[in-house]
């Protein structure tokens, strides 16, 4: 039990005793004084000196009375902040933060407010320059539910984003041990070069999804597989395949945005000898004739150029193609999938894809709504990624069911992917406890969409612009391209681009 509630009973017990006369009736005194014998003997057995411990601390600690008189602060307290005690001891939080001169912001006051857990910024005014800090301000009630005290904890916002940056190089090393192949070719369903992911989750949504597969994989029936990027497009697509009766044959993948445009048609359709320079003198068979008795799954579809979609339409609907530079029609037997984290119907809008090959496609549609959507999912996937990474890394994450909170209330913007990313991060630098500490969580989940905004002066939002321009600085560097950025930090490419020329970021392309 908080020792400072415990004592707060003891003396309510007392005065309790007083008030009902016990004293004067010797069995009810001595049972009251039983009582607080072994409250005091609890605390004597516990033997944690709870202000030592407090004092100890590396994160400054701020105590306030109810009113947000400042009760005490600890050791840390000064160390992070160049304030003295002697400068807020006694003092009203709101007078101090009115003044402006040793801190802004904060959370002791919204606390005292709301009487609920609050996380805030804070911009320490006595720091040359103004330094921003995480606080998180916790309520203490006595037994009827008044609230007491405020305790706040706060730490170098700077701390956050190191943790931030951290998750951000380990997510480039993933990037590059990836598989960068703009191709992928299985032989059969059980090749190694499968992945063994299967289609995890207990989301009503993904319940409709695996029943319309059931129906579809076993049909010839071209699939359009649309959903956020990382929402496991990929994954519906191998399903599917493992699911029909081309499941012995080939499945080929191209990512149509991966590959130059100028080179994507000789990709797919082939070519004829001497059709350009530099091309394979003999000819070269395209991706359409090698899939032929297989499956072929168009990744990225919105992304295909329009001269392309015609051709691809053609090939659609007469099943044959003509190879770059050649006369000669070649017959195709292929079940294709397409899939794109493109709003299509926005592009048929705008003119960049075609009506007809939009339809062509349709014809069995899956729709993947995103990670936040499916929130029955996030548990089911969570205890899946965490056995696919403890079997990887030879240690067990595990989660709190606050931590899980956390993961249900999250926004999830880089969908299971994140989720992943998340997981593996976690089972390698935060396993052997039983949970991982909120903060941990808080750095590498997208603190900048979190639900506390910082309440502001002039000079905490200088601040936080400050820590955004950072932020995206750092990310950049380690993203390989706009996209890339905006998926890492929860928004979109256009976003970032605008921030980019907001904040004068020197990026290539963007000037
Ligand atoms: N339902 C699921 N069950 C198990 N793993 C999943 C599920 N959904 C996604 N994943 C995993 O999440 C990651 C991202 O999934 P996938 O590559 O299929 O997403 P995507 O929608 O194709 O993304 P993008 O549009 O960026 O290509 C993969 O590692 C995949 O194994």
């Amino acid at each position: 039990m908080n020792q400072t509630l415990a004592i707060q009973e003891v003396i309510e017990k007392i005065d309790d005793a007083v008030k009902r006369e016990d004293y004067k009736d010797p069995d009810a005194a001595l049972a009251l004084l039983q009582s607080i014998k072994a409250d005091l003997h609890c605390f004597h057995e516990a033997g944690i000196d709870f202000k030592v411990v407090v004092d100890s601390l590396d994160d400054s600690i701020y105590i306030t009375d109810r009113e947000g008189r400042v009760m005490y602060v600890n050791p840390a307290h000064k160390k992070n902040t160049n304030i003295e005690p002697e400068e807020v001891l006694g003092r009203l939080t709101s007078d101090i933060v009115r003044e402006g001169t040793l801190f802004t912001g904060g959370s002791t006051l919204d606390v005292i407010k709301e009487k609920k857990k609050i996380f805030r910024l804070s911009t320490v005014q006595k720091k040359d320059p103004p330094e921003v800090g995480y606080t998180v301000g916790v309520p203490i009630f006595d037994r009827n539910g008044e609230l007491t005290q405020v305790v706040v904890s706060s730490r170098p916002i700077l701390s956050l984003q190191a943790l931030h940056e951290d998750y951000g190089r380990f997510l480039s090393e993933i990037d590059r041990t990836k598989d960068q192949q703009h191709v992928t070719i299985h032989k059969n369903a059980k090749a190694p070069s499968m992945s063994a992911d299967r289609l995890i989750g207990a989301s009503y949504s993904l319940k409709k999804i695996s029943d319309i597969i059931a129906l579809a994989a076993p049909t010839d029936a071209t699939v359009l597989i649309t959903g956020e990027s990382g929402v496991g497009k990929e994954v519906i697509a191998d399903e599917i395949y493992r699911r029909s009766d081309r499941s012995d044959r080939t499945f080929i993948k191209v990512n149509c945005a991966s590959i130059p445009a100028n080179l994507l048609e000789s990709e797919l359709f082939g070519y004829e000898r001497g059709a350009f320079s530099g091309a394979n003198s003999g000819g070269k068979p395209g991706l359409f004739e090698m899939a032929s008795g297989g499956t072929l799954l168009l990744d990225e579809i919105g992304d295909m150029p329009m001269d392309l979609q015609v051709k691809l339409l053609r090939a659609l609907q007469d099943k044959k193609i003509t190879r770059v530079g050649g006369t000669k029609p070649i017959q195709l037997d292929i079940r294709f999938i397409a899939a794109t984290n493109s709003d299509l119907k926005k592009k048929i809008a705008e003119g960049t894809f075609r009506q007809d090959l939009f339809y062509r496609l349709n014809v069995i549609p899956v729709n993947i709504p995103p990670l936040r959507e499916r929130i029955n999912d996030i548990d089911a996937l969570t205890d899946h990624f965490i056995d696919v990474f403890a079997e990887k890394h030879h240690r067990r994450l595990t989660l709190s069911e606050k931590n899980r909170e956390v993961f249900r209330a999250y926004h999830w913007p880089g969908n299971v992917r994140e989720l992943e990313n998340v997981v593996e991060y976690l089972t390698i630098c935060a396993s052997g406890s039983d949970h991982v500490d909120e903060e941990t969580l808080r750095g590498i989940l997208d603190i900048s969409q979190s639900d506390n905004p910082a309440t502001g002066t002039g000079t905490l939002a200088q601040s936080v612009e400050n820590y955004e321009k950072n932020l995206i600085e750092t990310v950049l560097k380690n993203s390989k391209s706009l996209r890339d950025a905006g998926a890492r930090l929860g928004v979109n490419a256009s976003t970032i681009s605008r921030k980019i020329k907001q904040y004068g970021i020197d990026y290539p392309g963007t000037k």
